[in-house]
């Protein structure tokens, strides 16, 4: 297809002419789609001036002077929020390949507009890790916020959070559970950690494996003689993350804070989710991708390099928790999806050739998010298309208190929009996508239902299967704290309080 700009196959816009995201028209009218919110969908025209939606209505009527993009049987729809990515990550002794820029030209490319990246502090300095990551982004071309991970427990970090939430537009903390020797916290930082994200209003997110029984599956792998992909897998069973995640749960209801448990892969951790929400906690559950349409087999690929780029953790798991997955999104247990973007090429996956613990854990998604979520679960009629840009786009917008500047289609909102075609189809393969990976764990799938163009920011990205973005002019989007999970929460601590009784008053004690 278009290959003509670059041998990524990018396009580049011109930054001299003001034209900053590659196509010139800053006046777009939308005509004749179906325009479609979370919570409704219209037959309507949609006006966009200067990167803002000014009007949504039937028949608008415009000037020569406006681009006009006819969208007749097609839907018209937010750009995606991916809520989980790692650009320009360093992890497991290396990096990602995917960098602010060429990440977002492959999320521009799939329908993806814009994405909410993870900070790792600094030696465990927030600050440091902040300013590392704000020259990192530099380059991007489409928006982007930040989540900050919490790697160690002292003052200085408490302070720092707070410095995060108050100046610096970070409204979530995430701790990990797992990775022990690396990013791994304990209970009693967790339980530090969720007590000053409730006083902050921050969310508080949780990668939920138990580590140190991690730890140990692995080391009985070895044992065993098991070196390969498989052993990543057969090292930290289900039953390890259906643990973690019930722990995180009840230490937050313990606090009493809302809690955000991210790339839930297995049914043990949607149980518990199910468990908690229907006693009526407040936790957001985040399947990836990579969870709702793999399974584990490939693991046991007898070659290597196939097997190695399936390796992420908590790991993809046996069919049939896909299909539970999927199902939970649509029956409300889990609310958005995201894709957990962490590109290690073959090279670098190739560290573990002798021992599955040194493969670098991560797969891609950002680009084939929207198509493989729309053929997956809005072509099987399990999700409707109003509930495609819920999970895709506005419950995102909603958790991370950014709707509805970003995640709808209504006057006022960024114009940042999707138009799909529900009757094209899609292909997916490492020759065309838009990522510097060398492989795809997607390879080969093909799906109907496809992004034709992609508006971010107000100005034309993608369009006849060309991207045309230009470094730099993608926005820094600070996230105000106190969510509406917060809502209320402090009438239930009152409520705990006043149900305290009085201290008993004991006679003195004499022996
Ligand atoms: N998930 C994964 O394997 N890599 C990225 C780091 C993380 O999110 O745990
Ligand atoms: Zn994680
Ligand atoms: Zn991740």
């Amino acid at each position: 297809e278009s290959n003509q700009f670059c041998d990524s196959g990018i396009g580049y816009g011109d930054s001299t002419s003001g034209n900053e995201f590659g196509s010139s028209n800053s006046k777009l009218l939308i005509k004749g789609g179906t325009v479609v919110n979370a919570n409704h969908k219209q037959i309507a025209d949609v006006y966009v001036e200067d990167g803002i939606i000014l009007a949504v209505n039937p028949n608008i009527r415009v000037g020569d002077e406006v681009t006009v993009i006819d969208a007749t049987g097609k839907f018209v729809m937010p750009g995606g929020i991916d809520p989980h990515t790692h650009l320009e990550f360093e992890f497991m002794g290396t990096e990602t390949v995917d960098d602010f820029f060429s990440g977002q030209a492959a999320a521009l490319a799939g329908g993806t507009t814009m994405h909410i990246d993870f900070v790792i502090p600094h030696n465990g300095n927030l600050t440091a890790g902040f300013e590392a990551y704000e020259k990192k982004a530099k380059k991007s071309c489409m928006d982007y916020g930040f989540h900050m991970a919490i790697t160690k427990w002292d003052e200085a970090v408490s302070r720092e959070m707070e410095l995060m939430v108050k100046d610096k537009g970070i409204n979530s903390f995430k701790f990990f559970m797992a990775y022990k020797g690396s990013l791994m916290i304990n209970d009693e930082l967790l339980l530090q950690g969720f007590k000053k994200c409730k006083s902050l209003g921050a969310l508080a997110m949780v990668h939920a494996e138990n580590g140190d029984a991690v730890h140990e599956g692995q080391n009985r792998m070895t044992e065993l003689g098991i070196t390969g992909p498989e052993g990543h897998s057969l090292s930290r069973p289900a039953v390890l993350e259906g643990e973690a995640t019930a722990r995180a749960i009840r230490l937050a209801e313990f606090v009493n804070t809302p809690l955000y448990v991210v790339h839930v892969m297995s049914i043990d951790a949607l149980e518990e989710i199910a468990k908690a929400r229907n006693s009526g906690q407040r936790v957001i559950g985040e399947p990836v991708v990579s969870g709702l349409v793999l399974d584990e087999s490939w693991l046991w690929h007898p070659d290597f390099e196939t097997a190695a780029k399936y390796v992420m953790s908590p790991p993809i798991r046996k069919r049939g928790h896909d299909k539970a997955l999927q199902a939970a999104l649509s029956t409300g247990v889990l609310q958005l999806v995201g894709t957990d973007h962490c590109a290690f090429n073959s090279t670098q996956k190739a560290f573990g050739i002798e021992d599955f613990r040194k493969i670098p854990n991560g797969v891609n998604g950002i680009e084939e998010r929207m198509h493989l979520v729309w053929d997956t679960l809005v072509e099987s009629g399990q999700i409707s298309v109003t509930d495609y840009v819920r999970l895709t786009s506005t419950e995102c917008a909603r958790i991370f208190n950014i709707y509805p500047r970003k995640g709808a289609i209504l006057p006022g909102s960024d114009a940042d929009i999707i138009i799909l075609n529900p009757n094209s189809s899609f292909e997916i393969t490492s020759k065309s996508h838009h990522s510097r990976l060398d492989t795809n764990v997607y390879e080969g799938r093909r799906g109907k239902g496809k992004v034709e163009v992609t508006i971010a920011g107000g100005k034309v990205v993608w369009e006849n299967n060309e991207v045309k973005v230009t470094p730099g002019v993608g926005r820094y989007i600070e996230m105000a704290p106190f969510n509406y999970l917060f809502d209320g929460l402090d009438k239930k601590d009152a409520i705990y309080l006043n149900s305290l009784q009085a201290p008993v008053k004991r006679q003195k004690y004499t022996t």
